[in-house]
């Protein structure tokens, strides 16, 4: 009988429950994880990286060809079958043997099987062949169950089968014709992998390309995205979709347009993974999204922790910040404030505190891997302002700076900082361009660090790189304001 008392007991292996049960470990407490599918989650065979993998090698050729003497060195198109062959080493083969390793190398235990809760501290596991071990936690349960992707109840999507980003992250071909639901992330991603491995791409979205993003970032990505030869409906979601005997998709917008492909994908946002995890014994409904305190204990309706405090939840599952390296964030932080409150400690939940997460209120980073790449962290202009507070805004054309017109011919970029102007520090940055993602990090340090712009002045970015954006934007703004 293997032992099913532990310090702390966490649901999903993901990148997220990985790391609460190694953080918990280190801090000297015992911990579980229980994992229904691969240990790695989402993350590592469905998401980030083989998506990154699918966008790496279209990146390359075009810096390439944005340089007219490399250019005459390459002769061919794109391999997709290569592509999609590196692609399955960077998801493991689908194959999680090197995780589970390194989970026994960290000293935590694994349980396959679906976790659900089933009491308070205590957690069913319930194996492939409906066997139930019962574990039971001493000081915490964490929920880091991940989410899903949503499928919209558009008439006739669901009979159609529909790929979800799983299918395409995981595709063992190129389809002819990839007509692509929603113009968020996972939409413009697939469309600029996809289009480039050979596809004939379509999106129909309803909010336009990337809402979320500072306008001037989002129209350059549409507007690249429409030279590639990818098919934009911004603004005209489908009323139907239905798939005939032959496997021909048709897809009728609200406009009247119909499109016909032989893949069709939902990018439509994500679900979280709550449905079947027990919230019922807690007074939670299934298959709702998890509130969470500052110290990430899950809440009921009232705003207080479920029972005496001993059910937390990160990543995904809490929606704070659907990105990976926030959800690692978090299980650092949740791990912390475990093993603190396991040891009576004093725990740190002030702003910008050892256990806090405040950067997923003021500072979550994040890349958008389309062509052009989109970095940025903080507030967005319109968020800042949605938020109450007092901002001024300013761009500047990154193509301008020696360094962007150095890396390629017509470089194409810009990027944008967010002030508040009553504290005199960046609350917002964003940048669009070929090879921008390595420049976040910079805007990254400068919100959390709460710089002055003041101070600002005196970080000189080398020349001739394209660091000097920043130069221009502080220029920009003014040294008075
Ligand atoms: C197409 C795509 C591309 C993305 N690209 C990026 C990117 O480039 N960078 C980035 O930062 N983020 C990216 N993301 C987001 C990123 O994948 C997620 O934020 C991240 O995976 C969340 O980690 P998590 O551990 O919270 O959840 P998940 O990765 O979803 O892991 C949850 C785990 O819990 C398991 N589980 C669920 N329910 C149970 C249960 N009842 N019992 C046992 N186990 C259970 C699941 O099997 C899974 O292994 C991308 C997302 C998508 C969809
Ligand atoms: N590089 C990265 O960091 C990365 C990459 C991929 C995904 N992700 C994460 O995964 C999450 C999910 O991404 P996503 O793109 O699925 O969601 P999203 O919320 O980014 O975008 C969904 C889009 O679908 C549209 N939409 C919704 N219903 C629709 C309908 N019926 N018809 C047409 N369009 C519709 C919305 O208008 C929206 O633009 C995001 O939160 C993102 O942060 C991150």
């Amino acid at each position: 009988m293997p032992d099913t008392t532990f310090d702390v007991i966490v649901i999903g292996a993901g990148p997220v429950g990985e790391n609460v049960a190694d953080r918990v470990v280190q801090g000297g407490l015992t911990a579980a994880v229980v994992e229904r599918e691969l240990v790695g989650g989402e993350c590592s065979y469905w998401a980030c990286m083989p998506t990154k993998a699918l966008l790496r090698d279209a990146a390359a050729l075009r810096a390439v060809r944005a340089l007219p003497a490399a250019s005459q060195a390459v002769t061919g198109p794109l391999d997709a079958a290569a592509v999609l062959r590196r692609r399955d080493a960077f998801a493991s083969s689908w194959d999680d043997a090197g995780q589970v390793s390194w989970l026994e190398g960290a000293g935590v235990k694994l349980f396959r099987g679906q976790g659900r809760i089933g009491a308070d501290r205590t957690v069913e596991v319930v194996s492939a062949d409906d066997e139930v071990t019962t574990l039971r936690a001493r000081h915490a349960v964490v929920i880091a169950t991940g989410s899903s992707a949503r499928i919209p109840g558009i008439p006739g999507l669901a009979d159609a089968s529909p790929w979800t980003s799983r299918e395409a992250a995981s595709a063992t071909s190129v389809p002819g014709r990839l007509a692509i639901i929603g113009g968020g992330v996972v939409g413009t991603e697939m469309a600029t992998a996809f289009s480039a491995l050979g596809a004939e791409v379509t999106l129909a979205s309803l909010d336009g390309i990337l809402p979320t993003v500072e306008p001037y970032a989002a129209e350059l990505v549409a507007e690249s995205l429409k030279e590639a030869g990818v098919t934009l409906y911004p603004t005209s979601g489908p009323t139907e979709v239905r798939r005939d005997d032959d496997g021909t998709v048709h897809m009728t917008l609200a406009d009247g347009t119909t499109v016909e492909a032989d893949e069709v994908l939902v990018a439509t946002g994500r679900k979280p993974n709550t449905g079947h995890i027990g919230l019922e014994h807690v007074g939670l409904e299934p298959g709702d999204w998890l509130q969470v305190d500052q110290s990430l204990r899950v809440v009921g309706a009232s705003g207080t922790p479920v029972g005496d405090g001993w059910l937390y939840a990160a990543g995904d599952v809490n929606r704070r910040a659907l990105v990976t390296h926030q959800g690692k964030y978090q299980a650092r932080a949740v791990g912390d404030t475990i093993v603190a409150r396991a040891q009576g400690a004093e725990v740190d939940l002030s702003p910008w505190g050892r256990h806090a997460s405040t950067a997923d209120e003021r500072a979550v980073t994040q890349v958008i891997f389309s062509d052009p790449e989109v970095a940025m962290v903080g507030l967005t202009q319109q968020a800042a302002t949605d938020a109450g507070m007092d901002v001024r805004a300013v761009e500047y054309d990154l193509g301008s700076v020696a360094g962007a017109a150095l890396h390629a011919d017509g470089y194409r970029g810009r990027a944008g900082m967010v002030v508040d102007t009553s504290r005199n520090v960046l609350v917002g940055f964003t940048v669009v361009g070929p090879d921008v993602a390595e420049l976040l990090q910079a805007a990254a340090i400068a919100i959390v660090g709460e710089v002055p712009l003041d101070r600002l002045w005196h970080a000189v970015p080398a020349y001739p790189t394209m660091s000097e954006i920043w130069l221009r934007l502080l220029e920009t703004y003014g040294r008075d304001g």
